[in-house]
């Protein structure tokens, strides 16, 4: 499989210091239409959402088959998912030479201040690119090397920080889906902020906000897209839920 190649035409949102390649757009979407999407994702009934012990998640259209990573579904994404969230993100170019040439799968996170999720990479499930919408409170990401040969999970060196303000894209793709980890901390406040630490502090839409050099942890939605490598469309409306 060859990897996407970043566009150069977007070097301007390129996160610098990092290994290539994030990009980070602080005002994907107007605060208008993130007030619309933290609404609908935190009003969905409780039993859409699986409870993990450090976070909850939704899986649009569904989960992937636990053995082969297989989407086996008939449904497409929901519409309040994929306008206008998906064809801005193309006119970024973010899913140019993907397979689907866009996204077909949505992991929805939500964590509560002091929740987060331990370093891990993405997998092989999906096209090596990510693009991650952030809803409500704001998040340090924290970026590390993948210590090879030393089984699952090998965490290395923490190599950056990356702060994630509400309304903002970050897409991660190149060496760093595939060679590095990222993971959220588990803690009420995100501290020690400012230009030296916080690698896209340049591109930071609101950097005023953050002078403190503390951003307090509220509840997040992040809207993670992918597009799946293995699809196998369902007719007839069996294995609907
Ligand atoms: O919430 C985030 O920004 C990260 C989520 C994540 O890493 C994942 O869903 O794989
Ligand atoms: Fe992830």
């Amino acid at each position: 499989m060859t990897t996407p190649i970043p566009n150069p035409n977007h070097s301007n949102s390129q996160i610098p210091t990092l290994p290539q390649s994030l990009y980070y757009y602080p005002t994907f979407l107007p605060p208008s239409t993130t007030t619309t999407l933290l609404q609908k994702v935190l009003s969905t009934p409780k039993p859409k959402w699986t409870q993990l012990s450090h976070r909850r998640l939704q899986s649009y259209p569904t989960s992937l088959t636990r053995t082969t990573n297989t989407l086996l579904t008939s449904d497409p994404l929901p519409a309040w998912l994929t306008d206008p969230i998906i064809p801005r993100m193309q006119e970024l170019n973010i899913w140019t030479g993907a397979p689907h040439g866009a996204p077909n799968h949505v992991l929805v996170n939500e964590y509560l201040a002091g929740q987060g999720i331990l370093p891990h990479e993405d997998g092989g499930a999906y096209w090596p690119v990510v693009g991650t919408v952030s809803l409500g409170g704001v998040v340090v990401l924290d970026v590390y090397e993948k210590r090879e040969g030393e089984g699952e999970g090998g965490v290395g060196e923490r190599v950056g920080r990356v702060l994630l303000e509400d309304g903002s894209l970050l897409v991660t793709m190149g060496d760093m889906y595939t060679s590095y980890l990222h993971g959220i901390a588990e803690v009420t406040v995100d501290e020690d902020l400012g230009p030296e630490t916080i690698a896209n502090w340049g591109l930071l839409g609101d950097k005023e906000r953050f002078k403190s050099g503390r951003s307090e942890r509220g509840t997040r939605i992040s809207l993670t897209y992918r597009d799946v490598l293995k699809v196998v469309k369902v007719g007839g409306g069996f294995l609907r839920k």
